[in-house]
């Protein structure tokens, strides 16, 4: 769970009055998630989810909230910002940023079936589809800058075997990102976060996504690779399920078609993925942030991940 910044309902009566909500009627700190402060919110307006960040600087708000925007605007399922009455979409809460946005209907589908692996590809493929006119640019601040200045400050903390890994993993990626293939390859707005713990789904239909939080302008293979190292793993093995893998590939690729140069990109990609994970959840545990309660992911799951693709051929992308 993640609380770090404690907030109470008394804070919120003279706060709350910046935005059109009527009165704060209960606030209820959200036991998920492990980098922002996140409440469920109800006013007489209706239930909505206020989020402090707590690492984000306020400046680099402006990318994630008008993308969530942008994205609601053109009919993609995601939590549509409030903006308070001045127009501000971010407004200060306790010295930092916050931010109210509306809350998704649904539960997350953790035990996923083809069925809702479908639902994830066709929304992910739209969404990539919708952010092509956005304006704004914000790179992936997880991207290969950061994974190449954050691997040697993990790597005292790890067996040699893992810290061997780790080094050769960010060699490979750092050789492939500046080859032709992949500067080749499409991109725009990602999410580079899309588990299954931020989707919500209503029985079979996809009800919306949120946590756009590691959103930034990378590649759209990247995102599709991250989403199925999540949505399609095996959880005990780190082995793909190529049922589920076929569902979501092809469903993203009716509404988005993949390109040559993804096909050749789509295993390094999948090892990018795995690597970025395993890297921040190894940061997380073994350079832990105050909080009153935190729970850092197990990063073992994304070694494994990483080891399998790196041995093992993914299905291919449709053609
Ligand atoms: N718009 C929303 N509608 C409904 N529920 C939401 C919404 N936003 C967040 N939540 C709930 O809050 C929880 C935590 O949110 P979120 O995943 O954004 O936090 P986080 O700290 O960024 O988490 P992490 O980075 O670990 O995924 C979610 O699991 C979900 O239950
Ligand atoms: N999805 C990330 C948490 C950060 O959002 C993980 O599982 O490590």
């Amino acid at each position: 769970m993640a609380v770090f910044t404690a907030v109470s309902l008394d804070d919120l009566t003279q706060w709350i009055k910046q935005f059109p909500l009527g009165r704060a009627l209960a606030l209820q700190g959200i036991s998920s998630g492990i980098d922002n402060s996140n409440f469920f919110l109800t006013t007489e307006r209706g239930e909505y989810v206020l989020t402090i960040f707590e690492n984000l600087r306020f400046e680099q708000l402006p990318f994630y909230v008008q993308l969530m925007r942008h994205l609601a605007e053109r009919g993609i399922p995601v939590p549509a910002p409030v903006p308070a009455e001045n127009g501000e979409l971010v407004v200060t809460l306790h010295g930092k940023p916050a931010i109210i946005v509306s809350r998704l209907n649904g539960a997350s589908q953790m035990d996923p079936q083809p069925v809702h692996c479908a639902e994830v590809g066709a929304m992910l493929a739209r969404m990539h589809l919708a952010g092509r006119d956005f304006p704004l640019a914000q790179p992936n601040l997880r991207g290969l800058d950061w994974i190449t200045a954050t691997a040697p400050v993990v790597a005292p903390h790890l067996h040699e075997d893992e810290a061997a890994l780790l080094r050769t993993e960010v060699a490979y990626q750092a050789q492939f990102a500046a080859g032709a293939t992949y500067a080749a390859l499409s991109r725009g707005p990602v999410h580079a976060d899309l588990f299954r713990n931020n989707v919500m789904f209503e029985g079979d239909k996809l009800t919306g996504c949120f946590d756009f939080y590691f959103a930034g302008v990378d590649t759209w293979l990247f995102d599709v690779a991250v989403t199925v190292n999540d949505w399609c793993v095996d959880l005990a093995s780190g082995r793909l399920d190529t049922a589920r893998v076929r569902a979501l590939l092809d469903a993203y690729h009716a509404a988005r078609p993949f390109t040559q140069e993804e096909h050749s990109a789509w295993q390094p990609m999948l090892r990018a993925g795995a690597l970025r994970f395993w890297l921040s959840r190894l940061y997380d545990l073994h350079i832990p942030r105050a909080a009153e309660l935190l729970t850092p992911h197990d990063p073992t799951h994304f070694e494994r991940i990483l080891r399998e693709r790196i041995a093992v051929a993914a299905p291919e992308l449709p053609v």
